[in-house]
């Protein structure tokens, strides 16, 4: 018996020409996928592979978004050698379906081959892609006017006509009964602060409608920086009118079931607050004595619902993230916080129904799959950023979105109140550094 001779064994700064270019278009294919861990990993393994891991790191710090969103969302670091973030990336909220079919992976990091951006600004007008000059569109959906005379954006309340969200799609259409044009039934108007209603999948108008302002995506040139003690924060990278659409809270959204009809049976005049939970073995305190009025709310549209979920096949897919699990998730990221400084960006937004007597929860967890508004960080004197939950016709969860509730100056770090400090207790430590900071990051127990 004999053996082939063999070359041995060679390490891989000894290739040939052929075995080179091979592994630099094998490099080019597979690092994008690569975790950082992982890139880090493969960088040890030769010179090849260790430039092309800093390349794909590189490219990865100039777009946090992946070209998936219009305008790229670079990170700054100058405070220590952390270049990005890894997270999927996701520029609208999606349904989380089982965990079998949500993607471990995202090409991301590639100088070789870029996605084309949606470009879906060219089609748009220049009020909509977030043109300083025209800030009427975002301030009317937030029932606010702008005074172009002057040039002052001042609060002037609701006082909106009967189509004044732009929508021109036929469809839309709503006539009365004396023939007079009732106006677009998409647009509620904005009958309480943190909730408007747009046009969506069920009308025919398209992206260019004034009312789908929350989208089309990011308008404004945003940037991820890192900042002494919080993380990293999301950053003006040019000036934001007052009014304006910003971002959306991007996650896998899911929610309580029993509450989903719940909410597509609200209507305005729901006021939301938002909390990010850190200690979540504690029981949300209000659910208890709730529970009895939520039952009975849900009771008599239980049936609509079972209608809903029967025709809206993206539920059938659609694994809600129960409060249970949230907790439990929670607890992880928590624990992570405190080992390695990993932020979690799992986010309970309550709806106070108009009662006032209860609320619905909704969970929304961007630590994993999310977008750069996962990056917002919280400020105790509300900061500069409107939450608003934004409804569209046909579509089956409503939006969470962020609107500038000032003007903001290039560079300016984007913020907002992640809830109200009601009680002193223990918490993470805040450092917004406003002059009315309580000195602790609001969550479930505060
Ligand atoms: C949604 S994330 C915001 C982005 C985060 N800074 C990061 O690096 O990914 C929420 C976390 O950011 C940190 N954070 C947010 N606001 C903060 C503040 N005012 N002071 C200190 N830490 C803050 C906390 O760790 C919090 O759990």
């Amino acid at each position: 018996m004999s053996f082939i001779d063999s070359p041995g064994p060679r390490n891989c700064n000894q290739k040939t020409f052929d075995e080179e270019s091979g592994l630099i278009q094998c490099a080019h294919l597979i690092l994008p996928w690569l975790t950082p861990s992982e890139l880090a990993h493969t960088s040890l393994t030769c010179k090849t592979l260790s430039h092309f891991s800093k390349t794909v790191a590189g490219s990865r710090s100039l777009d946090a978004s992946r070209s998936l969103e219009n305008l790229p969302v670079p990170f700054h670091n100058t405070l220590d050698k952390t270049p990005y973030v890894h997270f999927l990336y996701t520029p609208s909220q999606i349904l989380s379906s089982s965990p079998s079919q949500s993607p471990q992976r995202q090409f991301w990091g590639s100088t070789f081959y870029t996605k084309p951006r949606p470009g879906s600004l060219s089609k748009l007008s220049p009020s909509s892609v977030g043109d300083p000059a025209d800030c009427s569109a975002g301030l009317s959906r937030l029932g606010l006017r702008c005074e172009k005379l002057s040039g002052d954006c001042v609060d002037l309340g609701i006082e909106l006509g009967e189509n004044d969200c732009g929508c021109e799609c036929e469809k839309c259409f709503e006539v009365g009964d004396d023939n007079g044009v009732f106006g677009c039934p998409c647009f509620s108007g904005v009958e309480d602060v943190g909730i408007v209603s747009e046009c969506g999948p069920s009308c025919e108008c398209g992206l260019e409608c004034e009312n789908r302002l929350s989208q089309r995506g990011i308008g404004f040139r945003l940037k991820i920086v890192r900042v002494l003690k919080k993380g990293w924060g999301l950053f003006a990278d040019q000036f934001i009118p007052r009014g304006q659409f910003v971002c959306e809270y991007a996650a896998t959204y899911c929610r309580h079931t029993k509450l989903v009809a719940a909410h597509e049976n609200l209507n305005s005049g729901v006021k939301l607050s938002l909390v990010v939970p850190q200690d979540l073995c504690f029981l949300f305190i209000f659910q208890g004595i709730f529970n009895f009025f939520l039952e009975a709310f849900t009771l008599n549209i239980r049936v609509r619902f079972k209608e809903t979920v029967k025709s809206t096949s993206l539920q059938r897919n659609c694994e809600l993230l129960t409060t249970k699990e949230a907790r439990r998730r929670q607890k992880i990221y928590d624990e992570r916080a405190l080992c390695y400084g990993i932020s979690s960006a799992l986010l309970v937004v309550r709806e106070h129904l108009p009662s006032g007597k209860a609320c619905l929860r909704m969970n929304i967890d961007a630590t994993r799959v999310g977008n750069i508004a996962r990056f917002i960080n919280h400020s105790c004197d509300g900061g500069n950023l409107s939450t608003i939950l934004v409804r569209s016709s046909g579509a089956f969860l409503p939006h969470l979105c962020f609107f500038s509730s000032k003007d903001i100056k290039e560079g300016e770090e984007l913020t907002f109140s992640y809830g109200e400090i009601r009680v002193r207790s223990e918490g993470l430590p805040c450092f917004c550094g406003s002059s009315c900071c309580f000195g602790i990051l609001p969550s479930e127990h505060t």
